[in-house]
């Protein structure tokens, strides 16, 4: 079965979704306290599951609730062998590999999709130099770990994934050890250890950033329980921010002007495309009349590059994105997806080794196109098929579930007109 999208206009307020990324820290760092900490605003989304039941893995309590979580985290790391289950979230992998070898452990990890390409080549070198005994299968996520990571010196690559970064910071104020970790290249997705940092600050742990090129981390320091509500997700209100740039008229409800997360930039870049942002009573709405061509560095802001993109495909003139080689490391590989894509539906992109070019055009065509199994790309090809002549047709389209399991009827309460399909149809 694929999804069919006849093309229609947006229109109409929607509550954009909580923070993928607030809440697996959140999570996280309440499951690493001692004591009871309440999470509200919470949806549950196949990556936000992982962490869950990874953190469960691990003895900690966790009650769910229809939109919160009481987390306890007195009995984390009571249990000293388990299987954890990341599904496809990177941020769980990641995140958990450090955090579960805070004390001696026999784990078992497993994931599903492309997790198991994606790299952990970083964690393999702390393993090897520390004497932690690993064993994993190519290509699919089945990893053996036996034993502690203690504290000390790490250095470690910027331009891999900040994740590794975010799961030692998570790790090692627990350790007896003090640490340092000097960054090796030029850091990338540099808000997403803002965001880390800023929620172990609220969970009581100090750290030290060294302007992104060293980390100095007291080592025995202790989680405090925190209570803290998840904000609204920019990577997720950028669909929709496009979606106004493309004469939708869509009003986003709770959005955080004043976040740190690193992907509010889409604001800045949409109004450097020409496009107005302003509040009003029902939301915030992205406006535009004539949209131009931009230049984007996306090494701060992988995950909202394929919607970027489609936003240059309908502008005037040929933008370029560069700095985007890590997107080939994601669900899919989205540089070459995000081309491809646009190619298909009738406008006019090309891939280079670590950048894009663009073309603009006055509207696209439409037609059938993958999912790639990544959600990004499918919730971007919703937002194209707003300005195309023919229908789009997308398979696999669940795969939104990974991070916004209500797009599909958000997207319909908007006015968009979707109907199940036989591929080929
Ligand atoms: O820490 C996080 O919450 C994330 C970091 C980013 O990964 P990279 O650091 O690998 O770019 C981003 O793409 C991912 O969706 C979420
Ligand atoms: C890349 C993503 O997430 P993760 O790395 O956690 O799988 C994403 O949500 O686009």
């Amino acid at each position: 079965m694929a999804l069919k999208i006849t093309p229609h206009t947006l229109s109409g307020g929607v509550k954009v979704p909580p923070s993928k990324s607030l809440a697996h820290r959140a999570i996280i760092c309440a499951a690493l306290a001692r004591g009871k900490s309440v999470i509200t605003n919470i949806e549950y989304s196949k990556d936000i599951q992982a962490t869950i039941g990874a953190m469960k893995s691990l003895g900690t309590m966790i009650f769910e609730h229809e939109d919160y979580l009481e987390i306890d985290g007195t009995t984390t790391f009571m249990k000293n062998q388990c299987e954890i289950n990341c599904f496809e979230s990177g941020s769980t992998l990641r995140f958990m590999v450090p955090i579960a070898l805070i004390c001696e452990n026999n784990l078992h990890f497993i994931g599903e999709g492309r997790l198991g390409k994606r790299p952990l080549q970083v964690y393999y070198d702390i393993f090897e130099k520390q004497g932690i005994s690993y064993l994993y299968r190519e290509n699919v996520l089945d990893l053996y770990v036996r034993g502690r990571m203690h504290g000390g010196e790490f250095a470690i690559p910027g331009d891999v994934s900040s994740q590794f970064f975010s799961g030692l910071l998570f790790a090692l104020p627990l350790m007896d050890e003090d640490s340092r970790i000097v960054v090796t290249s030029p850091m990338q997705s540099k808000g997403y250890i803002d965001l880390t940092l800023q929620m172990l600050e609220k969970f009581g742990i100090q750290i030290e950033n060294h302007d992104y090129q060293e980390f100095i981390i007291r080592g025995g320091q202790q989680y405090c329980p925190c209570d803290y509500h998840v904000e609204a997700d920019f990577s997720q209100a950028a669909f929709f921010l496009v979606a106004g740039a493309l004469h939708n008229q869509v009003d986003l409800q709770d959005l955080n002007i004043d976040s740190y997360q690193g992907d509010k930039v889409v604001i800045d870049l949409l109004q450097q495309m020409g496009c107005q942002f302003g509040r009003t009573v029902s939301g915030d709405r992205m406006i535009c009349n004539h949209l131009k061509a931009i230049h984007i560095d996306g090494s701060q802001c992988p995950d909202i590059i394929p919607i970027m993109a489609l936003a240059c495909a309908l502008s005037s003139g040929t933008s370029y994105i560069n700095n985007i080689g890590r997107l080939r490391i994601k669900e899919c590989d989205r540089l070459s997806a995000t081309v491809e894509v646009i190619n298909q539906l009738g406008g006019q992109a090309r891939e280079m080794e670590d950048a894009m070019e663009i073309y603009g055009v006055k509207k696209l065509q439409g037609g059938h196109v993958s999912s790639y199994h990544d959600h990004r790309m499918a919730m971007m090809e919703a937002i194209a098929s707003t300005v195309c002549s023919r229908p789009v047709i997308i398979d696999d389209e669940q795969c939104v579930e990974k991070s916004y399991p209500r797009f599909w009827n958000d997207f319909q309460q908007l006015g968009g007109v979707i109907d199940e399909c036989e591929l080929g149809e």
